[in-house]
């Protein structure tokens, strides 16, 4: 009988997850992973064995209830590991405010404290607790830990994570933290020392400045809107513009919220959908429009990131986009030539590791994202 541990990563259009042994000291074979991704548009679960084989696999037509799905995956999870025993689950939690810079173990009060971060990640905060409430709930007393994405951007100079308000309101934690946090750890494991930029662009999206492995500047701020055009979020915008809104329009601050995190962003610009796959096979113009906006914002946060770097050595795309879409790489980089990037188009469409030209400066890089490998990690550490 083997000892397992489970990690599971709630974003804001997926849930993935992975299930390892472990001898105690290392996290061995990867018995099972899988995620439940497209969970606005058609959900889509495909759970892999040790071989990488497809053992299940499941599609709706439509959105389907949240909590449904979940308790789905989280029975599937539980007939499927018998007879090896579980001994802990980590949970990918995306805000971690002042109070949480490390991994923690999961009780009461951690989920009191978490929930009260809420208000600062109203997407997603909710999504990381629904597990670990319904765990709590099929296992008690089964060892739950809380691995944070804000806590990789704890080395970030003061400088970066301030904003131009009145004093008090950073002594009251209004500041830069970022987030995709875990999947930055795991890129700062993979790659060289250096001047690097990775861009996570999934559902939810962001860059990060690393100098040798540490974060030093990212896009997202005290909230995940903040930086680049995302699915469903609008990414930055002038707060004039905001209180401008609010103001002619009499919205309530629930009402502004609302639209900021579901109705923005490519979803909001294209009037179609959040789905990059949508938009790049629809030919209607709001749809380019929303692409053109996307890469651009992508390619103008960059620069302004190598500014903070002082120069670029490595840029590494990761997560679904990053990862699967050849065409948003390519434009992302048409737009970097002056930073001396050039792509391989061949090595580009391929999806190969490395894809940049034998001409460039730059190092243009694909890194699967695995944040389910630092949660599993931060798990076992723990226990
Ligand atoms: N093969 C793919 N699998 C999953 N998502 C993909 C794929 N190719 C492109 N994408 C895009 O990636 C985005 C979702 O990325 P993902 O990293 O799974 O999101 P998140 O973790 O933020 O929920 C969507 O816009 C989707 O269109
Ligand atoms: C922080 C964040 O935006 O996460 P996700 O990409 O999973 O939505
Ligand atoms: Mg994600």
């Amino acid at each position: 009988m083997a000892e397992l541990i489970a990690a599971l990563n709630a974003g804001s259009s997926s849930i993935k997850f992975a299930l390892a042994e472990t001898d105690g000291a290392a996290i061995g074979a990867r018995r099972l992973s899988g995620e439940l991704e497209g969970l606005h548009t058609a959900p889509h679960l495909r759970i892999r064995d040790q071989g990488g084989n497809t053992v299940e696999e499941r599609r709706w037509s439509a959105k389907t209830d949240h909590d449904e799905l979940l308790d789905m995956l989280l029975g599937w999870i539980d007939r499927h590991i018998a007879p090896d025993r579980l001994i802990a689950v980590g949970h990918r939690v995306v805000h971690g405010g002042t109070v949480f810079t490390a991994p923690v173990r999961i009780d009461d009060d951690a989920i009191t404290q978490i929930d009260a971060l809420t208000p600062l990640a109203p997407l997603h905060q909710p999504l990381s607790l629904a597990p670990i409430r319904a765990i709590g709930k099929l296992r008690p007393g089964l060892l739950q830990v809380a691995c944070f994405d804000t806590a990789f951007h704890r080395t970030m100079p003061p400088v970066a994570a301030r904003y131009g308000l009145p004093r008090r309101y950073e002594a009251e934690g209004i500041r830069r933290y970022g987030f995709h946090g875990l999947s930055y750890e795991h890129i700062a494991s993979m790659v060289p020392k250096g001047r690097t930029i990775a861009a996570h662009l999934g559902n939810g999206a962001s860059l990060c400045a690393l100098r040798d492995g540490e974060s030093i500047d990212t896009t997202m701020g005290f909230t995940a809107l903040d930086g680049l055009v995302m699915g469903t979020r609008c990414g930055s915008i002038d707060p004039g513009a905001l209180l401008y809104i609010q103001q002619t329009e009499q919205r309530s601050a629930a009402d502004m919220q609302d639209m900021l995190y579901h109705d923005s962003g490519l979803l909001g610009v294209s009037g179609l959908s959040s789905d990059m796959r949508d938009l790049l096979a629809s030919d209607a113009q709001p749809a380019r429009e929303a692409v053109e906006l996307f890469v651009y914002r992508i390619a103008r946060e960059t620069g302004a990131l190598a500014a903070s770097l002082g120069g670029l050595d490595t840029l590494i795309f990761t997560a679904g986009i990053g990862e699967h879409m050849a065409a948003i790489r390519q434009s992302v980089c048409e737009r970097l030539a002056c930073f001396g990037v050039h792509l391989d188009a061949q090595a580009n469409a391929r999806h190969d590791p490395v894809i940049s030209a034998g001409t460039s400066t730059v190092s243009v890089r694909i890194v699967p994202a695995d944040e389910e490998a630092v949660i599993l990690h931060e798990t076992l550490v723990l226990l």
